[in-house]
């Protein structure tokens, strides 16, 4: 399996402002015997969302305490927001926003005061304390819960008070560990919603995630991480194209029309009942415009031709180790409609 899918661009060598976000090389991190990052290398380009999958242990947390300056690595460099980790970390800290497993949301207090102890730090005064707090409020539809104390919030609620309270700071970056766990469907999709937004208005955006369904649905680039490596990279079609199992699906309606398709088809899976045939293709322009070249020369036209690529999920079985296990991503409709659409193939 290749190490990477894609080549790695280069990264501005004269630390002038650059269209890169982060970018990383050879990240090494170890706890006592146990090497967690192993050489790490990543690129992620300016207003966009990365997102990095991997199973329980990966190294996933440890890679964004290492670029959010919380965790030294033993070896390797980075360049955040155009400034170098080790060389300049608090420049790095101003950049950033962090929210995630270590949430900065305090729940003896309420949203309001959460938001105006960060407003605080950032020492923004009083009155522009107050002005950036109440839009944020209204912005993450807290303002019903605003004095109350944050502690009684719902997991959705506490998860949007926690972004809320990063972007007091105005970062150009945001990492985001596992920001979905734990949400029901309509807060996950919120959140979903609120990610959009703030890559819309030109931030770059650092995702961990377990669900499968998340990184496809947002990030532009997905690496997998998996003993210590970077064990593949791309944008999810790209990765999807390297697993095995993609395949064009002919539906004839014809028996004999099946029938001289099939003789011509040669290596095609047949369903002599279903009168159906199954290519092995990557799914590229390429494979399906071959496909249709030879059913024109034949003569002959399917009824129904269906592209089926194989999902995220593949993916991360083929790439993560037999022990992974990443969490059950909540079904969406389409997964399901897949999932069934495999199982009928599989028949
Ligand atoms: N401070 C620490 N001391 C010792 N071991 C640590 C420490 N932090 C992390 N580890 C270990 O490093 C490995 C990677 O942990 P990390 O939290 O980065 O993984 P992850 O990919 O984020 O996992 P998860 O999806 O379960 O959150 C784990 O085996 C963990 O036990």
């Amino acid at each position: 399996m290749p190490s990477s899918v894609m080549p790695t661009p280069r990264s501005a060598a004269d630390g002038r402002p650059s269209s890169t976000a982060i970018s990383a090389t050879g990240l090494r991190k170890a706890y006592g015997d146990k090497t967690v990052l192993d050489g790490v290398d990543l690129h992620i380009p300016a207003g966009s969302v990365f997102a990095l999958l991997g199973p329980n242990g990966a190294g996933k947390t440890t890679t964004v305490k290492i670029l959010s300056t919380l965790v030294t690595p033993d070896a390797g460099q980075a360049r955040v927001a155009g400034h170098d980790l080790a060389a300049e970390p608090q420049a790095v800290r101003a950049a950033i926003g962090v929210t995630g497993q270590f949430s900065a949301v305090d729940g003896l207090i309420t949203g309001e005061e959460n938001l105006l102890l960060m407003a605080d730090l950032h020492h923004l005064s009083r009155h522009e304390g107050r002005r950036v707090a109440a839009g944020l409020l209204e912005r993450f539809d807290l303002v019903q819960a605003a004095k109350k104390p944050a502690s009684t919030y719902s997991g959705g609620m506490k998860r949007r008070l926690d972004i809320a309270m990063t972007l007091v700071g105005d970062p150009r970056i945001i990492f985001l560990d596992e920001p979905t766990t734990g949400l029901d469907p309509r807060s996950r999709h919120a959140m979903w919603g609120i990610i959009r937004e703030l890559v819309s208005g030109g931030v770059t955006i650092f995702l961990t995630t377990q669900y499968l369904d998340e990184a496809d649905e947002l990030a532009d680039r997905i690496a997998v991480l998996n003993g210590g490596r970077i064990v593949a990279q791309g944008t999810a079609e790209e990765l999807k194209r390297i697993v095995p199992g993609g395949h064009v699906r002919l539906r004839f309606s014809a028996p004999d029309v099946y029938q001289r398709a099939a003789a011509d088809l040669r290596g095609a899976a047949r369903d002599d009942e279903a009168l159906t045939l199954r290519i092995p293709s990557d799914g590229s322009q390429r494979e399906l415009r071959s496909v249709l070249d030879r059913l024109d020369a034949a003569g002959v036209e399917a009824d129904e031709l269906t592209v089926h690529t194989p999902d995220l999920d593949d993916v991360f079985f083929a790439l993560t180790d037999g022990d992974a296990t990443p969490h059950p991503a909540p079904q969406t409709r389409q997964t399901q409609n897949q999932a069934r659409t495999q199982q009928e193939d599989a028949r």
